[in-house]
């Protein structure tokens, strides 16, 4: 596996890739999880003595949350305790002024990555590390640390290329996340596994069975997907209305395979029993499935009876996987199946992983307790790669020799 913080060298001058990429409101940076789990890797760099030169991404260029990275230098400051430099410039001649000046216990951010040209395209590793970028901060570093577990799928010119030529190491942010996120596959759990799967879409939870069909017991299923496999059973549900673009596409697409799911793992797939949806006075009502006789309405959450039955499913689980919400849980009305499965697993002593950028976010949102949780991810297309079995560039250019 990879080398860790704890094989580093005394007072090393590392260069470590974040994962700051944070939503950005009428050009602000909105302070989130990622600043607060970065910060324990940087803290015990800085605090070691090493001179701490970071790297981080925001946004993609043409886009609007395409900024610089000043804004998070002083957020990440607030988390550490000390001043994080800045310097708007990735590894010209000002970075590397910056860099050389720093002393131990220092810490330095370089711009946006994605300033530099030669970041972006998904490349080889071999054509990475050959860039100017690369070779040019990797001769005034004595080490590399990868701390960007959620960004480990792009083959990007931080991730992938210094790994190649320099001593390498995972900071303490990938190296939980990798061994959360990966232990589904990698672990051996004495009882129950159980994975809620939810979210916006079908190929996800598809693939999430498709990988994991044998090391779990019971899925799940709520949200859009849940209403998609819903459908493949036969209710009138899942179905596209006026306005709406969720279903039809994705039935064409994977009806087949739904189907097909249904048919070979029927016995470890729960589907909803009830579902809820927006009421003439706009509140919250739930129907019974089997009473669902229309397609003229939306369903936005599981309903009450199918939190009653998911409960003790998990209250009986010896490790729980959570990717995707089991409804519209931004809106109060429609969290009740997100926070229900969600407090069900807070309350038990089961070891839990919870991922998905927007589904980890319920948790805050809710008022719950992250220390509840075996671990709460900050990634969202990493974590659910992970639990397909796709291979994440960062981590394999992290492992090899
Ligand atoms: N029935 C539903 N109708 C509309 N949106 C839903 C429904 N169920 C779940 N969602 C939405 O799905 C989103 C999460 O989907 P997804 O991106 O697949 O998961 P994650 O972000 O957790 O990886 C949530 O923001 C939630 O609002
Ligand atoms: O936020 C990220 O991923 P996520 O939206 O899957 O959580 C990462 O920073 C990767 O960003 P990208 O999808 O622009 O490459």
């Amino acid at each position: 596996m990879f080398k860790t913080l704890d094989d580093l060298d005394p007072e090393q001058r590392v260069l470590v890739r974040l994962d700051l990429n944070s939503p950005v409101e009428d050009g602000e940076v909105q302070d989130n999880r990622r600043f607060d789990r970065h910060a324990e890797t940087v803290r015990e760099l800085a605090e070691a003595g090493h001179r701490v030169v970071l790297m981080a991404h925001q946004g993609r260029p043409g886009d609007d949350d395409f900024v610089s990275l000043e804004q998070h230098a002083d957020i990440l400051a607030s988390h550490i305790d000390r001043d994080v430099g800045f310097v708007p410039d990735t590894y010209g001649d000002a970075a590397i002024a910056a860099i050389d000046a720093l002393e131990a216990g220092e810490v330095l951010l370089l711009e946006n990555t994605r300033m530099c040209d030669e970041e972006l395209p998904e490349e080889d590793p071999e054509v990475k590390a050959d860039t100017e970028f690369v070779r040019t901060l990797a001769e005034h570093v004595d080490a590399y640390v990868n701390d960007a577990y959620s960004a480990a799928h792009r083959s990007h010119a931080s991730l992938v290329g210094f790994p190649l030529v320099l001593p390498a190491y995972a900071g303490r942010v990938m190296q939980t996340e990798y061994e959360a996120n990966s232990s589904i596959a990698t672990r051996e759990f004495d009882g129950q596994v159980t994975m809620v799967v939810g979210g916006t879409k079908a190929t996800d939870v598809i693939d999430v069975m498709n990988n994991l069909g044998d090391k779990v017991d019971q899925f799940l299923l709520g949200g859009i997907a849940g209403e998609l496999f819903l459908r493949a059973a036969g209710n009138d549900v899942g179905f596209d209305l006026e306005g709406m673009d969720f279903f039809d596409d994705q039935w064409e697409a994977n009806r087949e395979t739904i189907e097909s799911l249904l048919d070979e793992r029927g016995d470890q797939i729960k589907l909803a029993v009830d579902l809820a949806y927006e009421d003439e006075t706009d509140d919250r009502g739930e129907i019974a499935v089997a009473n669902i006789t229309e397609k003229d309405r939306a369903y936005l959450d599981v309903g009450s009876m199918t939190v009653d039955e998911y409960d003790p499913i998990i209250r009986d689980s010896e490790a729980v996987f959570v990717k995707g919400a089991l409804g519209l849980f931004e809106d109060e009305r429609f969290a009740v199946g997100t926070t229900g499965v969600l407090r069900a697993i807070a309350e038990t002593d089961c070891f839990s992983v919870v991922g998905g950028g927007d589904t980890s976010r319920a948790i805050e949102m809710y008022g719950m307790d992250e220390d509840d949780f075996g671990h709460v991810s900050i990634a969202g297309g990493a974590y659910i790669r992970a639990l397909t079995g796709a291979p994440l560039a960062g981590v394999e250019a992290l492992t090899q020799d």
